[in-house]
């Protein structure tokens, strides 16, 4: 089994207790809620030069431990003084060390400062449970994984989130995955570089793929940037942002590498 299959087979086994139906009115009490701020497309949108979406990131299973964080606080203020236009918040926990208190420690503490820097709820998403979990806890975007899913499952997942007013990010690796996820009207793609089922990291899929992205969704470069210099192979090749984890978590300020990538022309 490959580590992707085995993430997702995981996910759902821990899901099970407590999955159950959720329904449209549950969803659009948060779609109808007014927002303070810019939602997750629209800041990146608006960001100069590569729009930067900064990753909370303890592990991973291809790069093991990253950080030692006793607090998502923590890394939440180093991301808010680094200007980062959005937060990515993994809150799975046997994988990445993260979980959906994180999501709620970050967000309060956007909140508590008086800032709105959107976040995205980063996990292996597959039922609208999971959706309304991420606007409980004041996310403003979650992640479809395109070839973790079936195509009710993706719509299932989509239709959740337009209801509870969140962003949705289609996360996709090859040409075929591109296909099927412009078959949901997407805003937003992001070509995740890192093969998650054997985790070689190319940024090449960026620059294959986002040319063949419709100029009009914000396309996303994620995974294994960090330089300027990667950042300037994927800007080069249409990229509007980048999702960046490891690079940021390793280092005390992370600012230099955010501004570096909005200097970007
Ligand atoms: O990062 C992994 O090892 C991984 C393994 C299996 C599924 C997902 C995985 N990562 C999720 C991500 O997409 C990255 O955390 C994100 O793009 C940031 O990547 P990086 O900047 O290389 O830390």
């Amino acid at each position: 089994m490959d580590k992707l299959t085995e993430i997702m087979a995981h996910t759902r086994e821990q899901l099970a207790p407590r999955l159950r139906p959720v329904s449209e009115a549950e969803l659009a009490r948060f779609g109808e809620r007014p927002r303070t701020g810019p939602g997750f497309i629209e800041s990146l949108a608006k960001a100069p030069g590569l729009g930067v979406i900064a990753e909370i990131k303890r592990r991973s299973p291809s790069a093991g431990q990253i950080a030692e964080l006793p607090d998502a606080e923590e890394q939440a203020r180093k991301y808010l003084n680094a200007e980062a236009d959005a937060i990515s918040v993994l809150t799975d926990e046997k994988y990445f060390g993260g979980s959906l208190k994180d999501l709620w420690t970050v967000t309060d503490f956007i909140g508590d400062h008086r800032r709105s820097t959107p976040c995205l709820r980063k996990d292996f998403m597959v039922h609208p449970i999971q959706v309304l979990e991420a606007a409980e806890a004041g996310a403003r975007c979650i992640l479809i994984i395109v070839r973790a899913l079936k195509d009710d499952e993706i719509a299932r997942l989509s239709d959740a989130a337009g209801l509870a007013g969140l962003d949705t990010l289609y996360e996709i690796h090859t040409a075929p995955e591109l296909e099927r996820a412009l078959r949901f009207e997407p805003e937003m793609i992001g070509v995740n570089n890192r093969d998650l089922a054997r985790f070689r990291t190319d940024l090449a899929f960026s620059e294959e793929l986002i040319p063949q992205i419709p100029r009009d969704i914000l396309a996303v470069s994620e995974s294994g940037i960090f330089t300027p210099e990667d950042g300037m192979r994927v800007f080069e090749a249409g990229a509007k942002a980048v999702l960046i984890g490891e690079a940021l978590m390793k280092q005390e300020d992370p600012g230099q590498l955010v501004s570096a990538l909005h200097e970007l022309e």
